[in-house]
């Protein structure tokens, strides 16, 4: 039976750690930016309620990834569709009732834009910049992610780029992307670069068996990041490495990986109940893909309470416990303790 919410999440103080900027995007603003595009004969693409039916939010890790290559990256690929978007994105975790989001992207050339991946780094900080003086109560940082199919070459440029754009509001980079592509030890020296330069580092980790060999988490572990994404097929010893470094943020995203069947079962299964309990680390949970899983932060809590009968004073102490894990400095975090519940 339906657990009734202890209260209203929405209206709940949140913070948004894992939220990647064009998986944010909703269907409804996909659509807006097409139909306009349609009607002025500058696009043959399917309408977006057509390719991802509202409703529809069971993506696997095999069709969730080519909705970016085959159909999202063509949509949103010149300077006023990514001005809208991104600003779209900032409001509606504004109204959700985020005070705080981190948004990661990976830089992108668009070369219908003349923008290079720096244009649009440079555009998505402008945008997020003018929907936040729209949002005053919402604050937001931006982490540029490193994709896993990237060239080390390519990997030391997004460094390069949270390197240049940093007193604008980057703080850290991300290793994303597909994981069944790649090998992550490529990127060591860029890891260790953006460390070097006092960036912040936050890694997509064994979110599925691909991405789980021992090489791989070790690789990672030794890197020391900062935060770790999904934790999902994680063996016993590393856990207890993980619960060894105190601090350390696990951005856990509950519907994502139901709904792409990342883990086995449903909400009650997920690995969040293992964790959001032991001391050391610090459990945030966060919407990943709010556009393709279509659950926003207010919803991802009430489905904890429902899921894991925690109690409001419970509650509100773990979303507090998340500020500790905010990449976006103290001042931030001293306002955020002003004014989460
Ligand atoms: C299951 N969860 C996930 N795991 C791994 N990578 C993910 C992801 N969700 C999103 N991305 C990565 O983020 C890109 C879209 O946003 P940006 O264009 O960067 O803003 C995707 O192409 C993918 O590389």
């Amino acid at each position: 039976m339906m657990q009734e919410p202890i209260f209203d999440f929405k209206s709940m103080p949140k913070i948004e750690l894992h939220a990647h900027l064009t998986g944010s995007i909703t269907r409804e603003c996909l659509h807006e930016i097409w139909k306009k595009k349609k009607g002025a004969g500058e696009t043959d693409l399917e309408d977006p309620l057509v390719v991802m039916p509202p409703g529809n939010h069971n993506y696997d890790l095999t069709t969730f990834f080519p909705l970016f290559s085959s159909y999202i990256y063509h949509l949103i690929n010149d300077a006023e569709s990514l001005d809208y978007s991104t600003r779209s994105v900032i409001k509606d975790f504004a109204r959700d009732g985020v005070v705080y989001v981190e948004l990661r992207t990976t830089p992108r050339a668009m070369p219908k834009a003349g923008l290079d991946k720096a244009g649009y780094v440079s555009a998505v900080l402008r945008a997020i910049d003018a929907a936040q003086q729209e949002e005053p109560t919402l604050h937001a940082r931006l982490i540029l992610s490193i994709d896993r199919r990237n060239s080390r070459e390519e990997a030391h440029e997004v460094v390069a780029l949270a390197k240049r754009f940093r007193d604008q509001g980057v703080v850290a980079i991300d290793l994303c992307g597909d994981p069944t592509k790649g090998d992550v030890s490529l990127f060591t020296p860029a890891i260790e670069e953006a460390k070097a330069a006092g960036l912040k580092v936050t890694i997509h980790f064994a979110e599925a068996e691909a991405s789980a060999s021992d090489a791989e988490l070790s690789t990672i572990m030794s890197w020391t990041p900062d935060r770790l994404g999904h934790v999902i097929h994680v063996p016993e010893a590393v856990k207890q490495q993980i619960a060894a470094r105190t601090g350390i943020g696990l951005e856990l995203c509950l519907s994502c990986n139901v709904h792409a069947k990342m883990i086995v079962g449903s909400f009650e299964a997920h690995h969040f109940g293992e964790w959001w309990r032991v001391q050391g680390p610090i459990v945030v949970p966060c919407t990943d893909d709010v556009g393709v899983f279509g659950s926003p932060l207010s919803n991802e809590w009430a489905l904890i309470q429902q899921h894991f009968k925690i109690g409001r004073d419970e509650i509100l102490g773990l979303a507090r416990k998340g500020i500790e894990a905010i990449f976006g400095g103290d001042d931030e975090k001293v306002r955020l303790r002003g004014i989460m519940w």
